[in-house]
């Protein structure tokens, strides 16, 4: 094993970067920094996985550094390295940890002669949504960069540009290396890739990067050295760090949302992350528990939301917020924040849905628990075939127990009554709720692991509930489905017409859309009257122009049928609006009538 002490490494660091860790309260290297440092500053590329939160960025950052001071090409306009990573948080984090090292070197900012080669190191940031292409091409020649971090798409884009050379480059870092060498980011990755030079160091890491080991040969590494760092030993051996303890809870789709305020209100924190798994389930709960919050959880608690859908700003002042609260504090957010971020106040992590695929449970799970810190993973999963979710982590050496069920005797009922009153007061949530809810199911039809998420245990009315909906959305998903509530309602008597939008403009424009409606029902109607009283006409021999316009009348009747349906199926669609009341009164209506015709046929439920 590797001394773990920052003086014993060969070659020896340069001074200012050995005074940087110090002064960054690092006193000895952590186990994956004692190994990975010596290799990469040397001539090795290297395929790094340890778990998370074991200091993997610094074990990258250092050797870019060393590697460029050891070089004499870095001047205006060349990259000297290059660190990828799949999220803008991540990548701003990257950036930040590498330049709070850069801010130790001695000499006067722009004090060297920029026509000459420089020792003076620089860096700067590219992602999306923050400034555009042209203008980074200027601040990176403006500011002699030399190590770029971002985001593969806005990084291909830059170094598309003539004025910027890559011919130079000495290391290539792919933080979070198997997200990136995944199908998603394939093209842009290997656009980026194809541009640089093959003589470089390359660097892959990753908490979970061993899963990825067929798609290593597209990062053009050779002959790399395999660095696994592991926690535990021999049989014991983990894959989440050792100081982070696991537990799962079985709950019914209606506990869930009351199991986790119980969490919030009952757990020991500073700051908690919990997963959804889609932007529209943030969006809905966030709107939810922050207005029912001194209802339910305590006033003193800030609620934050973030996810992917969320435009550059907020989304970066959201994760700002966060991190700077001095309150007790917690996030609601997808996936986009379960990989890479360092929020070291995070001590409980909950997965309130389990996410797509195993490694992001590891991912989301390691938000906590960080350097040595200890912390808590909650999972909840449905009762049934999901429970088989355990065995799989544990096969991925994942160490979990089942946690107390959170007693929710009163406050259930309290809860959805409370819910059921937010959710009257303005026909705007219950849009939310539905789009929610119509994500959710998506997200489970493309679960990967079908075996476990099965949509044919899919508890649709019990998930519906769970969302608050006042009645069911109509979606292919239910078409064929039994025992649905009748027209999908799950509260009787309710009158939808009724039901207004706070938002008087958005009201308005819903009366419109009712009177719009209503006339043109009336039209159809007068029109087909009309239709009747001139089949009842005795029809006149060689009349084929009246035969010529039947055909045409009725070739344009299917016509918008079949636009309506389309309309219909469409606008269910996840981050679309719902169908207003009256398309889907329509479409419940052929709903039930196809079941009716099929009920006598044994069709599978769904075409697993
Ligand atoms: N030598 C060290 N001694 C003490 N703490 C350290 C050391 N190196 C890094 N850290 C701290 O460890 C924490 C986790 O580091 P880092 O974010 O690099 O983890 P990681 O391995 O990349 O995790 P993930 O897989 O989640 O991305 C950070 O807060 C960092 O400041």
């Amino acid at each position: 094993m590797a001394s773990r002490d920052w003086n014993q490494l060969s070659p020896r660091l340069t001074s200012w970067v050995a005074d940087a860790v110090q002064s960054m309260g690092y006193a000895k290297m952590t186990p994956v920094q004692a190994s990975v440092i010596p290799l990469f500053c040397g001539n090795k590329d290297v395929v790094v996985e340890a778990v998370t939160g074991s200091g993997k960025t610094i074990a990258f950052a250092i050797p870019i550094i060393e590697r460029l001071l050891n070089t004499s090409l870095v001047s205006r306009g060349r990259i000297g390295a290059m660190v990828i990573a799949p999220t803008r948080e991540l990548a701003t984090q990257i950036y930040k940890v590498i330049n709070s090292i850069l801010a130790f070197q001695g000499g006067e900012e722009g004090a060297e002669d920029e026509s000459k080669p420089t020792k003076r190191l620089r860096s700067q940031l590219l992602i999306g949504g923050a400034s555009n292409v042209n203008a980074d091409v200027e601040t990176f020649l403006d500011n002699n960069s030399h190590i770029v971090v971002g985001t593969p798409g806005r990084l291909l884009e830059f170094i598309k540009s003539p004025k910027v050379q890559v011919s130079n480059l000495e290391v290539l870092v792919l933080d979070e290396a198997d997200r990136l060498l995944e199908l998603g980011f394939g093209q842009t990755l290997d656009g980026i890739i194809r541009r640089l030079p093959k003589q470089r160091r390359t660097g892959l890491f990753s908490a979970t990067v061993s899963d990825a080991v067929g798609e290593l040969a597209r990062a053009g590494l050779r002959n790399p050295v395999k660095v696994v760092v592991k926690t535990g030993n021999g049989s014991g051996e983990q894959k989440v760090p050792t100081t982070l303890h696991v537990s799962y809870t079985v709950l019914t789709p209606e506990d869930k949302l009351p199991a986790l305020i119980e969490y919030l209100n009952t757990l020991t924190y500073k700051k908690t992350i919990v997963y959804f798994a889609t932007c529209a389930s943030v969006v809905y709960f966030y709107s939810a528990l922050s207005n029912l919050k001194s209802s339910v959880i305590s006033d003193e608690l800030s609620i934050f939301s973030l996810h992917g859908k969320l435009p550059q700003g907020p989304r970066t002042k959201t994760l700002n917020n966060f991190i700077s609260s001095s309150s007790r504090s917690v996030l609601l957010t997808t996936d986009v924040a379960a990989r890479g971020l360092d929020i070291p106040e995070v001590d409980i992590v909950i997965q309130f849905d389990a996410p797509y695929e195993a490694n992001m449970f590891l991912h989301r799970a390691g938000r906590a628990a960080r350097a040595g810190r200890y912390g808590e993973g909650y999972l909840m999963l449905s009762e049934g075939r999901e429970e088989d979710y355990i065995e799989l982590l544990r096969v991925k050496k994942v160490k979990i127990s089942e946690a107390e069920r959170p007693s929710l005797e009163k406050k259930r009922a309290k809860f959805y009554k409370l819910l059921r009153k937010w959710m009257l007061e303005d026909r705007e949530r219950h849009d939310q709720a539905v789009k929610a809810y119509v994500s959710y199911v998506r997200f489970y039809t493309k679960h990967t692991m079908t075996s476990i998420f099965r949509m044919s245990e899919f508890d649709f009315l019990g998930y519906a509930r769970a969302y608050g909906l006042l009645r069911l959305p109509s979606m292919p998903e239910l078409k064929t489905l039994e025992g649905l509530p009748e027209g999908g309602w799950l509260e009787k008597d309710f009158d939808m017409s009724a039901y207004t939008y706070k938002d008087s403009k958005r009201e308005e424009q819903r009366q419109i859309e009712i009177k719009e409606k209503e006339a043109k029902t009336a039209a159809a109607k007068a029109k087909s009257e009309s239709k009747s009283k001139a089949k009842e006409k005795p029809s006149l021999p060689n009349t084929p122009w009246s035969a010529k316009a039947e055909r045409q009348e009725k070739r344009e009747e299917r016509h918008s049928k079949k636009q309506k349906r389309a309309i219909a199926v469409a606008q269910v669609k996840v981050g679309e609006e719902s169908s207003s009341d009256e398309e889907m009164e329509d479409d419940w209506k052929k709903m039930v009538s196809e079941r009716k015709a099929k009920k006598q046929k044994t069709v599978p439920v769904f075409d697993l």
